[in-house]
């Protein structure tokens, strides 16, 4: 199996909450990104100090509250299943505090890390605050919901992005890259996909690649898997039938997302739409 392809490992790691992923530096082939998934049950607790990292705590399904050193952020969440296809609430926390995430209701969370040792004030992303973008045109339409976009500047490294797309089209599609600390032409960022189909048993291909084609892998993406993306082109192929969900987490020297279109799809753009 791919080394990029993560699976759930479901364990208890307390009463009512269930670790669905942990992706870590050191069980990873990543530097800049750290990633969570947690399913909690209604009324349980998960706590956590971050010590050197930024967090950005993304309600993926029911609700919860979140209570971190300065501030209490109630009822965050917006949605039963991500496939409503509407925006959700998220908190981001800056490092150097305890928080803890309490599940008002059944509720699956992401917990969206990277490395920061600049304090910042904690924030709520409403779920309004989420911009939202329909892109691309013929079999390569996605809508995209950017949490924390790099145009809101209260975070130090984290990028957050969620994105819908239908069957028998593809997104992050012209195959692109952010992989080079080269601004302007291009940045550097590392990447995790997390991925949920509608309905569950489908799956999507997601091919991660370089130019030198040194680094190749094309995987078979199952529900709840991960996918993480070092370097090169990451474009995501979605089945007839079957409605793509993943959340993206960005992370690198620069907080800038950049990127650079493989040259042989790039005439994809040149198209007109119908
Ligand atoms: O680099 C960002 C990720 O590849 C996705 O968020 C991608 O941009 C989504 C898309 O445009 O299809």
């Amino acid at each position: 199996m791919s080394q990029l392809l993560v699976k759930a490992k479901p364990h208890q790691i307390a009463p009512g909450v269930t670790r669905i992923h942990e992706v870590t530096r050191d069980n990873s082939i990543l530097e800049y990104i750290e990633f969570k998934v947690l399913d909690l049950e209604a009324g349980s607790s998960y706590r956590e100090e971050l010590v050197q990292k930024e967090c950005c705590i993304v309600g993926l399904t029911g609700k919860i509250d979140v209570f971190s050193e300065q501030k209490v952020f109630r009822e965050i969440g917006t949605r039963e299943s991500v496939f409503e296809k509407k925006p959700t609430d998220s908190v981001y926390l800056s490092n150097g505090q305890p928080f803890e995430v309490r599940a008002v209701t059944q509720a699956r969370v992401a917990l969206c890390y990277s490395f920061s040792d600049e304090k910042r004030p904690s924030m709520l992303i409403r779920a309004a605050d989420n911009t939202v973008e329909k892109r691309g045109i013929l079999n390569n339409q996605r809508l995209v919901h950017n949490i924390l976009p790099d145009s809101e500047l209260f975070a130090n490294r984290l990028l957050v992005v969620e994105v819908f797309t239908e069957s028998g089209n593809w997104s992050s599609y012209p195959p692109h890259k952010h992989d080079e600390d080269n601004l302007p032409h291009e940045s550097l960022l590392e990447e995790t996909y997390y991925h949920e189909l509608n309905p569950k048993q489908g799956f999507v291909f997601q091919r991660v690649y370089t130019d030198d084609r040194l680094l190749d892998e094309t995987m078979t993406v199952e529900h709840s898997n991960v996918v993480l993306v070092p370097r090169g082109y990451h474009p995501v192929g979605v089945p007839d039938g079957y409605t793509s969900y993943y959340l993206n987490v960005m992370a690198g020297p620069k907080r800038i997302w950049k990127f650079h279109n493989d040259p042989n799809h790039a005439w994809i753009l040149e198209r007109q739409g119908q």
